[in-house]
C-alpha cells in the first residue's frame, strides 16, 4: 500500500533561522504518528508544510500520493486540519459551525446534515448541537474542532497540540477519540505534542524532533528499549563526586543533570542498596532516590543531554507560548 505521507529532505528556513532541517520519514495508512519535541523544535512548521499552509524551502512532501507544492488542491481535499489557533465561531451553535465548514467544502446539504449528526455523536456533542460554542468548555471545543476537521471525510488528519492546556481527564478522553479514529475509521493521524505521556500512549511511532532535526524515530517501546535496563535518579548536593565514584561494571551510564544523577543499569532493585552504601561511605548527602523504567523523557535526555521541559527559552519564546495557551 502507498504510504499516507512521504517526506524527503524537507526543510524550512525563515531568513537565517532553519526551523525544519532536512527531515525525512514515511507514515503508513491508518498510523498514528507523533512529532514530539520541545517548544520551537519545528513541529508546527512541519505540519504547516504537510498541510500546504507553508511552502517548503527545500525537499518534498507527498500526501496520499500528491505533492504538497504541485497538487495543493488534491492534498487539501485529502486532509483534515485541527491547528492550534481556535477557529470556531463562538457565536454559532455546534451544528452551525459544522454546517458552515461543510458549505466551504461544497458538501451537499443532505450529506452534510447526515455526517454532522454522525460526527457530533462520535465526539459526544450531539446533545449539545443546538448550543452556542461560547458555552462550551475547552475540551468540548477541541472535540468539535476534530469533528469539523473530519466532515469532508479526509483520510489524513493533522492535529497540532490537540490537548494543549486541557486538564488530564479531558486529555484522556480526547486520546480515546483519536485512537478510535485510527483503529475504527482507519484515518491516518499525524499529531504534534510536547507531552511525553501523550506520545507514549497514543502514537504507533514517534519522531523526536529538536532544533528542526529528527533525532530519533521508532515505536515508543523500541525507543525506550533502546535505553535498556532501569534508571535510578538520585538528588544530591554533591553530584560531581557521585559521578566520580559510580564506576561499577554493572552501571551502563551515569549522567549529571544539575543536582540530579541518572544512573542507567540492569536490575536496579538488586543494586540500589550497594549504591546507597557507597554514597554513605563517601558521606555524600542524598536528598532523594527513585527507580523507574526508561521513559521518553530519558530517550530525549540521552540524545540531547537535556530534558524536554528544561529548554532554554528566551523572553520572546515565553510570550509565544503564553499566547498559544491563551487561545485555548
Ligand atoms: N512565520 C515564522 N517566521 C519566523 N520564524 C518562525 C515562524 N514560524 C515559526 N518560526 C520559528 O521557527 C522555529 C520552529 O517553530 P515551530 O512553531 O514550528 O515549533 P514547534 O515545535 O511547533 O513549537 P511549539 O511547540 O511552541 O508550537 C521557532 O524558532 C519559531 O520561532
Amino acid at each position: 500500500m502507498t504510504p499516507a505521507i512521504q517526506v524527503q529532505d524537507l526543510t524550512k528556513k525563515f531568513n537565517d533561522l532553519v526551523a525544519v532541517n532536512h527531515i525525512s520519514f514515511e507514515i503508513e495508512q491508518g498510523e498514528i504518528f507523533g512529532l514530539l519535541g520541545p517548544n520551537g523544535a519545528g513541529k508546527t512548521t512541519t505540519l504547516s508544510m504537510l498541510s500546504t499552509m507553508q511552502k517548503p524551502t527545500q525537499g518534498t512532501a507527498i500526501v496520499q500520493g500528491k505533492d504538497v507544492e504541485k497538487n495543493e488542491d488534491d492534498v487539501r481535499k485529502a486532509i483534515g486540519i485541527v491547528f492550534q489557533d481556535q477557529s470556531l465561531d463562538e457565536e454559532l451553535t455546534a451544528m452551525e459551525n459544522m454546517d458552515f465548514h461543510g458549505r466551504l467544502y461544497r458538501i451537499p446539504p443532505d450529506v452534510r446534515a447526515q455526517r454532522t449528526d454522525e460526527l457530533l455523536r462520535l465526539v459526544e456533542l450531539y446533545d449539545r448541537k443546538h448550543d452556542i460554542v461560547k458555552t462550551f468548555s475547552g475540551g468540548m471545543r477541541r472535540r468539535l474542532e476534530i469533528a469539523r476537521g473530519l466532515l469532508h471525510h479526509p483520510s489524513v488528519l493533522f492535529l497540532d497540540e490537540p490537548t494543549l492546556g486541557l486538564d488530564p481527564q479531558t486529555r484522556n478522553h480526547l486520546w480515546q477519540y483519536i485512537a478510535s479514529l485510527s483503529k475504527e475509521k482507519h484515518i491516518t493521524i499525524i499529531l504534534t505534542t510536547h507531552y511525553m505521556e501523550e506520545a507514549d500512549r497514543l502514537c504507533d511511532r514517534i519522531a523526536i524532533i529538536d532544533h528542526g532535526t529528527i533525532i530519533a524515530l521508532d515505536t515508543p517501546q523500541n525507543l525506550k528499549n533502546g535505553i535498556g535496563g532501569d534508571i535510578i535518579t538520585i538528588t544530591t548536593s554533591d553530584p560531581a563526586t557521585v559521578v566520580q565514584i559510580l564506576t561499577k561494571p554493572w552501571i551502563h551510564r551515569v549522567e549529571q543533570h544539575h543536582d540530579k544523577i541518572r544512573i542507567n543499569l540492569e536490575n536496579a532493585e538488586q543494586h540500589i542498596s550497594e549504591i546507597i552504601s557507597l554514597l554513605n561511605q563517601h558521606s555524600i548527602p542524598i536528598h532523594s532516590v527513585s527507580i523507574h523504567k526508561p521513559t521518553l523523557e530519558d530517550v530525549f535526555l540521552s540524545f540531547t543531554g537535556k530534558t524536554i521541559r528544561e529548554q532554554e527559552i528566551d523572553g520572546k519564546e515565553m510570550m509565544r507560548m503564553h499566547r498559544k495557551m491563551m487561545r485555548h
